[in-house]
């Protein structure tokens, strides 16, 4: 299914705009399963398997698995999250970007090897390095435009004939990238007034939106800023205040427990 109706059905089948990020840390892996062989798989796949019906999309972070060497945990997670929570999206989490012959090579490592619904991307080589992305116009090409980093405006906010650059990128990826209307933008819950700047621009199109809770984003003001008139539009990604909800063997259930209160909290704002 496309992307874009698997994202909507997610936010009304689960009355949620809640992502998971899925960001496995070795070092904070509880004792129960960390000297597993397979802990990386085993702690994501528990945490999905408590959160499924709580989100409306997954967030694998792709350097969090390939520093560990486990790829493999990766491709068998995504499986997995198909398999036994069909209708729920993946977005790899991989920031590519490259010239447009290595950037078929992205395109194929994320959508065909890893199978994800998603996959976030990095805009600043321009259209040709997007291209082989926007051309599966089943999956959804997220790119990053205003992120939510302290460094995020050393660049993103310079001045463009005007206007900041990310606003640029947004305009641009609006009016010109989205033929297929399949692309989506990154903005930060660290800067909400650009997210509300952005999402000026853009309309109705989605909007992860990272940065709330380890980095402290404002989740009452990028809701405020970001949602749709329909209420939603938004994926608001939240990936250590859930994964580490609890250290101990209980993390699964302290994790659906942080995922429902994180979407109460964002429900409570929805119209
Ligand atoms: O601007 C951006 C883009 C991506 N990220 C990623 O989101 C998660 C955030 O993790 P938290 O634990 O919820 O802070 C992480 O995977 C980042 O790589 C981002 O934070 N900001």
């Amino acid at each position: 299914m496309h992307f874009m109706q698997s994202l909507k059905d997610a936010w009304r089948r689960n009355d949620s705009l809640v992502c998971v990020g899925l960001d496995p840390e070795p070092g904070r892996l509880p004792a129960s399963i960390a000297g597993d062989a397979d802990a990386i798989f085993a702690f994501c796949r528990d945490i999905v398997d408590a959160t499924a019906d709580l989100v409306c999309a997954y967030k694998p972070q792709i350097a969090h698995f390939a520093a560990q060497r486990a790829e493999d945990a990766l491709e068998r997670l995504i499986a997995h999250i198909h398999d036994r929570h069909p209708g729920v999206p993946v977005i790899l989490d991989a920031k590519r970007g490259d010239i447009g012959s290595t950037a078929r090579h992205y395109a194929s490592e994320a959508f065909d090897r890893y199978k994800a619904d998603a996959v976030t991307l990095n805009p600043y080589l321009g259209h040709d390095s997007i291209a082989p992305f926007l051309e599966r116009a089943d999956k959804g090409v997220i790119l990053l435009c205003r992120t939510s980093n302290p460094g995020g405006k050393d660049f993103q906010a310079l001045d463009c004939g005007g206007e900041p650059l990310y606003l640029r990128v947004a305009e641009t990826i609006a009016r010109e990238w989205n033929g297929n209307g399949n692309c989506a933008l990154v903005t930060g819950a660290t800067w909400p007034e650009e997210l509300g700047k952005v999402r000026a621009v853009v309309g109705d199109m989605p909007l992860l939106v990272p940065g709330i809770g380890a980095q402290g984003g404002d989740l009452e003001a990028a809701l405020r800023h970001g949602l749709t008139a329909a209420g939603d539009g938004l994926m608001i990604s939240s990936s250590r205040a859930i994964l580490y909800a609890s250290g101990t063997s209980d993390f699964a259930q302290a994790a659906r427990k942080a995922t429902d209160e994180l979407r109460q909290a964002v429900n409570r704002h929805r119209g």
